[in-house]
């Protein structure tokens, strides 16, 4: 552990704990506030309406009815899940046949996270070692091809068991669930379409919106799900594409590239800034970008898609610099768009009942997840900060909290981040242009897992943890990793900064020999002093 000495330091100079401090004040601060009542009224009124079933909105259902709240869940999709269960982040990661073989318990606490997106990326995956990796371990195949119709069967099941679990969930919590498209006709009344044509309204004294996000159009390209395709389109295609493009070297056009590839794609990545997912470490996502094109990945930087000619059955795309310049084609069967996403809040009918929304559409709420209209809430993807499932989460989770007349907490510098290729890119805390560009004084410590044994012995030692830690203090102020698991690897150092830890900390706590996690052990024993083995 980091020296007594150290830690009084800190605490004093209240580092360490610093987010329960903050919690306390705020305590106060929400008690000092009055908050709505919630004294059973006898009538058909909710304390609390969600708007939508997504991460967001399912879970601050849930999390209503447990804090005792009568509670009702509006969604129109026909299935719970929203976005990221329905068609982002599962059906892109899952493992069916494992997950389905699970308790419902086990089925909600660690499958429901995992998304469409994750059925298709582990299925390729587990093609592309059987084609690229299994040989060298001495495994062989006569023959491997791809079903891609059962692939997506798969996916689909996945999809629809977790969907339902979530209504389980909803029975046993006693959350009323109503079908159909929520319109504000007062800040308390929302009017329902239901699927069957009928009206209905559903009153409640606060309501929450949680209506989530829609992939971000661009001019002059139309988006017809079939040959123009956003990510739902892209998880469903009927055929292996020849030639893919994609718009957008973010989350999904990775993520989405990686899958199509793995399954015998040519992928050209056109990205209109000059580095692949901007938010990433400079370090990492140097690497990283290697690593993608190794695997056959084609970078576009600094180019823009000016138009795109779906006359043909092959499609031509217009691209240019993106500062303008000389125009080249490119050929493909299919466009992926993932340049964004934005605040989805039509038909909501938030003008007529005063709700403001910021300039890119978001609604911007204040401390408590409260719009400028009085008894609305909003959480998720439709508010300011970054578009994940766990921060939709997290917003749900503390947002009826405070309505319950407790405190809520989501601390927006610690949501951690992960894209889901192999090798997995994840991050918590500060980059370290963002810290350079604070000023404070920082140290950095590496490690690379060629250097790590477990890594080494299952031969995937691709990748690095870095470590970002303040050098007075040693307190750290971000984590990197790029490694085939460091989605999972990432919430030791989440934890880290969560508790104000120094680099010491972690360097002095016991890792279990042979890990992955003993990288993280290293880098951080880089960062304070000097690691072992390397
Ligand atoms: C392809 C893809 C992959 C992704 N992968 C990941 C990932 O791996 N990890 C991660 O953290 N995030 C991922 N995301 C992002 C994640 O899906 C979102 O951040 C998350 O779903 C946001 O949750 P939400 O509850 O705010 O909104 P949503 O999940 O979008 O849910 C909103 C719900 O509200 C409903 N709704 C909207 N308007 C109304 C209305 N008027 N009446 C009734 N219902 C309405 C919608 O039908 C929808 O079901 C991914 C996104 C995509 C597109
Ligand atoms: N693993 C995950 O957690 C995960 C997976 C998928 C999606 N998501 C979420 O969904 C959101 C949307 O994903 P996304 O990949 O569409 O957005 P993104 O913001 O991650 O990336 C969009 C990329 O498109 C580029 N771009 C913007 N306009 C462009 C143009 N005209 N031409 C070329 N490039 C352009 C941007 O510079 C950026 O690099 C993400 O912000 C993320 O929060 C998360």
């Amino acid at each position: 552990m980091a020296s007594l000495a150290r830690r009084k330091a800190l605490s004093v100079s209240g580092y360490l704990h610093e987010g329960i401090v903050s919690r306390r004040a705020a305590v106060t601060a929400a008690a000092a506030r009055s908050w709505r009542g919630f004294a059973s009224s006898g009538s058909e009124e909710n304390d609390v309406v969600v708007i939508g079933g997504g991460p967001g909105g399912y879970v601050a259902a849930i999390k209503a009815a447990q804090l005792g709240l009568k509670t009702t869940c509006i969604e129109k999709r026909g299935a719970l899940g929203g976005t990221c269960l329905n068609v982002g982040c599962i059906p892109s990661k899952a493992d069916l046949p494992l997950y389905i073989s699970l308790s419902i318990y086990l089925y909600c606490m660690v499958c429901l996270p995992i998304h469409p997106f994750q059925a298709l990326l582990h299925s390729s995956h587990m093609y592309h070692e059987a084609t690229h990796a299994f040989s060298s371990h001495g495994i062989k195949f006569s023959q491997v091809e791809v079903d891609l119709p059962a692939m997506m069967a798969q996916k689909d099941k996945a999809v629809s068991n977790l969907t339902r679990g979530i209504e389980g969930l909803f029975k046993k919590n006693k959350v009323t669930y109503v079908k159909g498209y929520g319109k504000f006709i007062s800040p308390s009344e929302i009017s329902v379409d239901t699927p069957d044509g009928s009206t209905t309204v559903v009153k409640g004294k606060n309501v929450i919106i949680a209506t989530g996000s829609d992939v971000k159009s661009l001019p002059g390209i139309t988006i017809d799900e079939k040959k123009i395709v956003s990510s739902t389109g892209a998880l469903a295609l009927t055929e292996i594409p020849k030639k893919l493009v994609v718009i957008g070297a973010g989350y999904i056009g990775l993520e989405m590239g990686s899958v199509w590839k793995r399954l015998g794609s040519e992928i050209t990545v056109v990205e209109f800034g000059p580095n692949i997912v901007p938010t990433m470490d400079f370090e990492i996502r140097k690497q990283f970008q290697r690593a993608l094109e190794k695997q056959g990945m084609k970078f576009m930087l600094g180019t823009k898609v000016v138009g795109v000619d779906s006359s043909g059955d092959v499609m031509k795309l217009i691209v240019e610099p993106a500062s303008g310049g000389e125009q080249s084609i490119l050929e493909a069967d299919i466009v992926l768009v993932s340049a964004g996403r934005v605040p989805y809040t039509a038909g909501l009918g938030l003008a007529e009942i005063g709700v403001e929304t910021d300039k890119v559409g978001r609604i911007p709420v204040d401390e408590r997840f409260e719009t400028n209209v009085a008894g609305v809430y909003a959480i998720g993807d439709v508010i300011p900060g970054p578009m994940l499932a766990h921060k939709a989460e997290e917003d749900g989770v503390a947002c009826v909290e405070f309505l319950a007349g407790k405190h809520g907490h989501v601390d927006y510098d610690l949501v951690p981040g992960v894209v889901y290729t192999h090798p997995e890119v994840a991050s918590v805390g500060k980059t370290e242009d963002q810290v350079k560009e604070s000023g404070v004084a920082y140290r950095v410590g590496k490690f690379p897992f060629m250097a790590n044994s477990r890594a080494k012995a299952i031969d995937d030692a691709e990748g690095l943890v870095k470590i970002i830690a303040e050098t007075e203090t040693d307190k750290i102020l971000g984590v990197h990793i790029m490694s085939p698991n460091a989605g999972e690897l990432i919430h030791e150092a989440a934890l880290a900064l969560q508790y104000g830890a120094s680099s010491e900390d972690i360097a002095r706590t016991c890792h279990a020999h042979p890990t992955m996690s003993e990288a993280v052990k290293e880098a951080a024993m880089a960062t304070y002093d000097k690691p072992i083995h390397i």
